[in-house]
């Protein structure tokens, strides 16, 4: 089948006049079956995950990726004393009189970063200042070397300088006890940086979540394998396994079930019994060999299924002996798109990180598309040379290479209005991804 070109849309309408049929994949479904829109989706996803994982502390070094269990304060003034920005002589602005040039008495020695100045400074007076030095006693302003000259113990420079000019204020920053990281945010290299000089040495982070991968198919071989007819390379474990691994969480791989229920059992006991969440592809849908969503449904809890987006129709929401399962589409872009769009957040959430959606901006579109209402549609996209978004040339659902064509994707609402170039379109950079 073509699926991600309208595969079953018209289970409704298509019957045109013939008497019901009983057993006919295509009614699988009972008719007028209702799907859950895109945005109720993800608020009962929202409401449904909490964090999992357990809180502890790690040293610093080892926080990066990792989720804040609690808010972060600073245990010490960024910066702790008022220094210099720049090298040249500080002194007190109190000393200026207005004339041009002004000139002040210099002192012998200087202040280095870490090398404070021992005494203080006099009206007057001024003191050599290197970046970074604790503005000596006395001084409250520091003049730029190149903007003075210094000769014979006496500074000249020009008048106009302002009080305060050129150095860093204790505290400016921030000051201790302030809160400087939120409760769930993703620890990044800048935010280790933020720690540090905020004086601690461990932060409160939840350990990672565990999230394991299937695949179900009789069709799939791993990457490499030989292919007998009928057969194809498991393309949907190395993206779920790497997308799961770029959102910071541990990655389990559960192999490939083959569409028998004993062994997809199986092999759910295992993603439960070491993951807190399984990610599982193919056998969402309805037909004989869709097993998944009939296991789930039949034997763990299936809490939702059939969401109104294109493409990832068949999307189930389950748990499974205390797991998350997200049972999400064979077909490679219907995993990838519903992976990005409701395992992401919930996963997230699930970790201890804040409920995040990716954000849009709308530019003109560079393609035209005649629509249905009803579902919300992703198409793989990214930006021309004019910074239209231009959209992959096929949106069949099997379409690997699209994927790596795209650099995020178009989100078009479910009011089915037809798009011209031009149109204003939401386009969401796979950044806001994570990716
Ligand atoms: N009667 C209906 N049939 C289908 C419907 C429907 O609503 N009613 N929806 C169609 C849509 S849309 C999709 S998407 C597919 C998804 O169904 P499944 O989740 O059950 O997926 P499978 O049938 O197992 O596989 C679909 C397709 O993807 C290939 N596949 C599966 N796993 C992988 C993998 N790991 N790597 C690469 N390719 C994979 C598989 O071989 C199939 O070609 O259902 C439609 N049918
Ligand atoms: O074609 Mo399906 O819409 O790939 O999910």
């Amino acid at each position: 089948m073509t699926a991600g070109d309208g595969a079953g849309e018209g289970v409704d309408e298509g019957a045109g006049g013939l008497p019901p049929r009983l057993r006919d994949d295509c009614f699988a479904l009972p008719p007028g079956v209702s799907w859950t829109p895109a945005a109720e989706a993800l608020e009962r996803l929202r409401e449904a995950c909490v964090p999992v994982c357990e809180a502890r502390s790690v040293p610093l070094e080892r926080a990066l990726g990792a989720i804040l269990a609690e808010p972060v304060r600073a245990a010490r003034d960024n910066p702790p004393q008022a220094n210099s920005a720049v090298d040249g002589y500080a002194f007190a602005h109190a000393s200026l009189r207005g004339a041009d040039p002004e000139t002040l008495t210099l002192l012998p020695g200087r202040a280095a970063a870490g090398r404070p100045f021992a005494g203080r400074v006099p009206p007057g007076a001024a003191l050599r200042v290197l970046t970074g030095a604790v503005i000596p006693e006395g001084c409250d302003t520091v003049v730029m070397q190149e903007d003075a000259a210094a000769e014979g113990g006496v500074l000249r420079l020009r008048p106009g300088l302002k009080k305060g000019a050129n150095l860093r204020r204790a505290a400016e920053d921030f000051a201790a006890g302030e809160a400087i990281l939120p409760q769930g945010r993703r620890l990044a290299p800048q935010d280790l940086a933020l720690a540090a000089a905020a004086g601690l040495a461990e932060l409160p982070v939840r350990r990672p979540l565990r999230v394991a991968v299937l695949s179900t198919g009789d069709e799939l071989r791993p990457p490499g394998a030989p292919l007998a007819p009928g057969q194809l390379h498991d393309a949907n474990r190395p993206m779920l396994l790497g997308l799961a691994r770029a959102w910071g969480f541990e990655a389990r791989d559960l192999g490939c079930a083959p569409d028998d229920r004993d062994a997809l059992r199986a092999a759910l006991d295992a993603g439960a019994a070491e993951a807190d969440a399984i990610l599982t592809t193919g056998g969402a849908s309805a037909g004989d060999e869709d097993h998944v969503s009939a296991i789930l449904r039949a034997e763990g809890a299936l809490n939702l299924w059939r969401v109104a987006i294109k493409p990832g129709r068949p999307l189930a929401l389950a748990t499974w002996r205390g797991a998350a399962v997200f049972g999400l589409p064979g077909n490679p872009v219907a995993a990838f798109v519903c992976a990005l769009i409701f395992a992401r957040p919930a996963l997230l959430r699930l970790a201890g990180a804040r409920w995040e959606l990716p954000r849009g901006r709308a530019l003109p579109a560079a393609f035209a598309k005649r629509r249905k209402p009803g579902r919300r549609e992703y198409l793989r996209a990214r930006l021309d040379a004019e910074g239209r978004v231009e959209v992959f040339r096929s949106e069949g659902s099997g379409l690997v290479s699209g994927l790596s064509w795209a650099e995020g994707l178009c989100e078009l609402p479910e009011d089915g209005a037809e798009i011209r170039p031009g149109d204003p379109v939401r386009f969401m950079p796979f950044s806001e991804f994570g990716l």
